[in-house]
């Protein structure tokens, strides 16, 4: 058996034999791509390579935070297979753990944008050995009024959106239903404006996204660094009338942004978003109350298994 080492955030620790090879696999039924074979196969991989291995899936919203966060669980890896908004919920979780183990990935998500971030394989074959072979890199994340996340912040049409789409629309179409729902959204909605306070520097804008990671939405590039490089990064867009809109749109799809007219992009350590009324808010694609948000970056880090 091989020796594992601690790579997080307290100090290195050798596993302990009893700890060596388990893994907890923390499967969210609900999700978008969510498979009951494809974790069969993972599993059986995983235990014909010595690996003693549980799958748990959840009952309701919350329990994989409550899983990670119980000083009780004593995994070597615990393995989220859901969402992005599952992968949340553990590292959320994890703040409360005094020895989180490592944390690893099966995309069962609607968009899985850690997992494109992470390059991370999609077979059960592969996903197994990446378990198995054991080697992390530190994920690095913000805190958007004290809730970790580890892709980004945001506050604008993006959130509004996040907020309105129907779960049963979402579970049937995946993304359209997102397309759908902004398309809807964008025709009623009342724009306000935002005041971004970043390192002593202000700013206005009506969408601001604090982004932990190089992607947003899907395979679009928001931001130089990724989440497993330290910074965060804010893109802030000056407009959200229809006809911006779609420019930013095209911007987005074409990696340009941060070219775009009236975006910026600028790194940042901590920063306040704020607004004369309350504006939707969302963290790493799920609802998340309104503005305002105190965002800053952490030097914790969470160790995430990667091929
Ligand atoms: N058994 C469950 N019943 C209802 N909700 C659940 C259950 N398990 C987890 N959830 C909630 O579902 C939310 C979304 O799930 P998850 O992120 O795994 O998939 P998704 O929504 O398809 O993907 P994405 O986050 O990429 O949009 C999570 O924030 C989690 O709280």
């Amino acid at each position: 058996m091989k020796i594992c080492w601690w790579s997080g955030p307290a100090s290195p620790r050798t596993i302990t034999p009893d700890l060596a090879g388990k893994v907890l696999i923390m499967a969210n039924p609900t999700s978008g791509g969510y498979r009951a074979e494809f974790l069969d196969e993972v599993r059986k991989r995983l235990e014909d390579l010595g690996c003693r291995t549980e799958i748990r899936l959840t009952r309701h919203a919350g329990e994989i935070g409550e899983i990670c966060s119980d000083p009780s669980l004593q995994v070597k890896t615990l393995v989220v297979a859901g969402g992005d908004g599952s992968i949340n919920e553990a590292l959320t979780g994890f703040q409360d753990h005094p020895q989180p183990p490592e944390l690893a990935v099966i995309p069962f998500g609607t968009a899985n944008v850690l997992a494109l971030e992470l390059s991370l394989p999609r077979t059960p074959g592969a996903i197994a050995d990446m378990i198995f072979q054991g080697k992390t890199k530190p994920l690095h994340f913000g805190l958007a009024n004290g809730r970790p996340f580890v892709l980004m912040a945001s506050t604008g049409f993006d959130a509004e959106v996040v907020h309105a789409v129907p779960l049963t629309l979402k579970r049937r179409l995946g993304k359209l239903a997102y397309v759908i729902t902004a398309l809807k959204a964008g025709l009623t909605r009342q724009s306000t404006s935002l005041t971004i306070d970043m390192d002593g520097v202000q700013l206005k804008g009506k969408f601001a996204v604090a982004s932990n990671a190089r992607h947003y939405g899907g395979p679009f590039v928001i931001s130089p660094g990724g989440a497993t490089d330290p910074g965060l990064h804010m893109l802030v867009l000056e407009r959200d009338d229809p006809w911006s809109s779609f420019c930013y749109g095209i911007a987005l799809l074409l990696g340009r942004i941060h070219k775009a007219r009236g975006a910026s992009v600028t790194p940042f350590k901590t920063a306040r978003i704020s607004a004369d009324g309350p504006v939707a808010a969302q963290v790493d694609g799920d609802p998340f109350g309104a503005t305002p948000l105190e965002i800053r970056q952490t030097d914790k880090t969470v160790p995430v298994l990667v091929p």
